[in-house]
């Protein structure tokens, strides 16, 4: 009843410790992955650990997509060795086509986890509008970050809802992780006054493995937007990092935490703020990641809730580890015939 087949799009910093991880979940077998140049499909399970040797170090970005934009701004790609990506995998396969090729298999794949660049605000809306034109009816989810796009794919809910997907947003760690830890901290109160999130991450691996995190984070610098950050060079956004030490820090960023835990009736969404540090530089966090939930109870008292991270947990592990729990309960709400849009506070992950 529990056995998942899944498919990860986008084997950037993300992606590719989403595959690392299934290996730990005996329930949840990949079957595909794509990047912007190639896939790799095997309904009985794709051999994981030769998947990210072949690829390691080799991460596909940049332009090459038919019918897909550059959603990511660079045109590098990090490569070393032969191919490019996925396609350097001895089951991949080159393609302009990647998300279309996996929406050709995704009849016989239960979910599909979305790690794809969220610099063009309508991508993942768009990819799903994709699936739904295809007749899909299983799991998506993504781990994106920014508010807005949530109120893109509420628009969507009745074509997704005619199609049989259960949608599940912002599931990766803020928002997913600590939005979902917030509305249950927010439990003790009758009164939600503020939810301050604050995330510490080191990242010594730097923007060369995490591209899409760094410059969607970079957008949020004073001076800087989405529009910006997508343009810039990766020349340019390295000097950027240069400038600050490879610390970057950052105030009332656009985390979708805020209409999450609006659409599940914990607080208003003006009552959310999430700020955070990045290390570039360093693997150990530059801060603790810290949730703090103030409120009235029902008897009268003020008080605040208060949840932290371990240090050592990493940025992949609290992004992935929440998803792929986060699409567990995604599929058994779907096999129950419950679909539409979730948010990671409307739901808490399986286990
Ligand atoms: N919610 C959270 O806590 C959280 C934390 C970290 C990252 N993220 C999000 O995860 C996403 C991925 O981040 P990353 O650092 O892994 O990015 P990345 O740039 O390292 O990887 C992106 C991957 O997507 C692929 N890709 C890009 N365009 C594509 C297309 N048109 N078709 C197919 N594949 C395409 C690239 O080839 C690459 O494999 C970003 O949206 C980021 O904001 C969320």
């Amino acid at each position: 009843m529990d056995d998942i087949t899944v498919a990860v799009l986008g084997t950037g910093g993300i992606g590719r410790r989403t595959l690392e991880l299934s290996t730990h979940k005996e329930w949840l077998t990949p079957v595909a992955a794509c990047d912007r140049h190639g896939i790799a499909v095997d309904h009985e399970g794709l051999d994981v650990t030769e998947l990210l040797d072949a690829t390691e170090g080799n991460i596909a970005s940049g332009d090459g997509g038919a019918g897909d934009p550059v959603t990511d701004g660079g045109t590098a790609i990090k490569q070393s060795g032969a191919g490019e990506g996925v396609a350097a995998s001895v089951q991949g396969d080159s393609t302009t086509t990647p998300i279309d090729d996996v929406i050709a298999e995704s009849g016989l794949i239960d979910a599909v986890l979305m790690a794809l660049p969220n610099l063009e605000h309508d991508f993942i809306p768009r990819v799903a509008d994709r699936f739904v034109g295809a007749g899909y009816d299983g799991v998506l989810i993504d781990v994106l970050k920014r508010s807005r796009v949530i109120g893109l794919l509420d628009e969507r809910e009745e074509q997704l809802v005619d199609s049989g997907i259960t949608f599940v947003c912002g599931a990766g760690a803020t928002p997913g992780f600590l939005t979902g830890g917030a509305a249950l901290a927010a439990q003790s109160f009758v009164d939600v006054e503020s939810i301050d999130i604050r995330w510490g991450v080191g990242l010594k691996s730097g923007y060369e493995d995490n591209r899409g995190t760094v410059r969607e984070d970079i957008a949020h610098l004073d001076g800087y937007d989405i529009e910006t950050a997508r343009e810039m060079t990766d020349a340019e956004i390295e000097a950027v990092i240069d400038d600050h030490d490879g610390v970057l820090e950052f105030t009332d960023m656009e985390h979708a935490d805020d209409v999450l835990l609006e659409r599940a009736g914990i607080c208003d969404a003006d009552d959310v703020s999430v700020g955070g540090v990045l290390d570039v530089r360093n693997d150990e966090k530059p801060t603790t990641t810290t949730v703090s939930v103030t409120g009235t109870t029902f008897d009268g008292e003020r008080a605040t809730n208060t949840f932290q991270l371990g240090d050592a947990t990493s940025m992949a592990a609290n992004v992935n580890g929440p998803a792929i729990g986060y699409l567990k309960t995604g599929v058994r709400m779907n096999r129950n015939g419950v679909y539409g849009v979730f948010g990671p506070a409307e739901l808490l992950p399986g286990f």
